[in-house]
């Protein structure tokens, strides 16, 4: 057994417009660079950004989703998004180190209209929403992506005063002129005589993640390398840090592992994780901390061990999209991409065309 609980933060001051420099504002910086620097998550409390009625309609229309009947869900199919990588994933369809996930999904992210100049790479395309099934859940679910990319950014603002910059750095660095926002849902229920995890221990690939949940379910690695529950606590979010940031960070934040535990068969369990990733064109490369020396920070031996648990990062360069659509492309390895320079393969180079049938 463990003591240990993941940090809860109530991030209201950030979130109520005081100023930035007020006693306030500072003490939830500084806690929220604690809790990357050591756990890599914490639970934040007190935003207003995202209000609870929409919290808990997106829930609410995920979950109706979800009860429809599998071929009008399978109408829906990620597959036939082709690179947008949005759409419908049915039980089993995706796994964690050659274990079936016991899950189903939703995947979608921001809409961008016909003549936006990303439409057809990786991650950017239409939505595939059940209009005439749950007209309700299109309106809900952008909405909430509205929402919860502003939570993404006043963190990214606390993380970048945190790490000794301007205020508006990271987000100038990263996430300008528009984070990539992949929203996502998850059902999780368990088969007979299947013992897998709703999700095998995994740390996210992205910026930041940002989760919220109906049950508990989900376990952290903690500092002292334990699996930790994290609790349930109404009107919470679940942020952590992903495997980019840690890396931009020199490992000062930390990407954590987590999981989710086997489900019941009769499992009610909804998650929404939003991955706030960095923009398509975002070049590549540390934050410039600390400001006063100029010195890279090096990297612990813990940090190190933390990066070679995949190797898609080895190199920084380039920009993000590059990394995100050989992510892509690994999920959908018979899809193929608009041409595109891809950093993490020593090829380099990816020749493919946009599946039209
Ligand atoms: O559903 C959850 O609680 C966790 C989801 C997760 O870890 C992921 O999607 O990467
Ligand atoms: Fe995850």
């Amino acid at each position: 057994m463990t003591s240990e609980s993941i940090p809860v933060i109530d991030c209201s001051p950030l979130f109520n417009s005081l100023e930035w420099d007020s006693n306030e504002c500072a003490a939830v910086i500084a806690k929220i660079h604690a809790a990357f620097s050591t756990w890599g998550v914490f639970t934040l409390t007190g935003t207003n950004a995202i209000p609870p009625s929409l919290a808990e309609e997106t829930r609410d229309v995920m979950n109706k989703f979800f009860e429809l009947p599998l071929e009008r869900k399978m109408a829906l199919h990620l597959k036939d998004g082709g690179w947008a990588w949005r759409g419908y994933m049915p039980w089993g369809g995706e796994g964690t180190k050659g274990n079936i996930d016991q899950k189903e999904g939703f995947y979608g992210g921001s809409e961008i209209g016909d003549g936006h100049p990303m439409k057809g790479m990786p991650t950017f395309g239409g939505n595939r929403f059940p209009d005439g099934e749950l007209p309700e859940m299109r309106g809900l679910v952008l909405e909430y992506i509205d929402k919860v990319t502003e939570v993404g950014l006043t963190i990214s603002d606390a993380m970048s005063v945190g790490l000794g910059l301007d205020r508006k750095e990271v987000k100038r660095r990263l996430l300008d002129p528009e984070p990539i926002q992949l929203f996502r849902s998850f059902k999780y229920s368990g088969r007979h005589g299947v013992d897998s995890c709703g999700i095998g221990e995994h740390s996210d690939f992205g910026f930041l993640t940002i989760l919220s949940q109906n049950a508990t379910g989900l376990q952290v690695f903690s500092p002292s390398k334990e699996w930790v529950d994290v609790p349930f606590i109404p009107d919470s979010y679940v942020v952590n840090v992903g495997d980019i940031l840690d890396r931009l960070t020199h490992g000062l934040y930390i990407s954590p592992l987590h999981r989710v535990l086997t489900p019941q068969p009769n499992s009610n369990r909804l998650s929404i994780p939003f991955f706030f990733d960095p923009a398509w064109n975002a070049e590549i490369k540390p934050l410039p901390f600390p400001k006063k020396d100029n010195e890279t920070p090096t990297p612990t031996p813990a940090a190190i061990e933390r990066w070679n648990r995949n190797s898609t990062f080895k190199d920084l360069q380039g920009i993000w999209g590059q990394y995100l659509g050989v992510k892509v492309q690994k999920i959908f390895p018979d899809l193929s991409l608009p041409e595109f320079l891809a950093v993490s393969r020593p090829s380099g180079r990816h020749l493919v065309e946009i599946r039209r049938d």
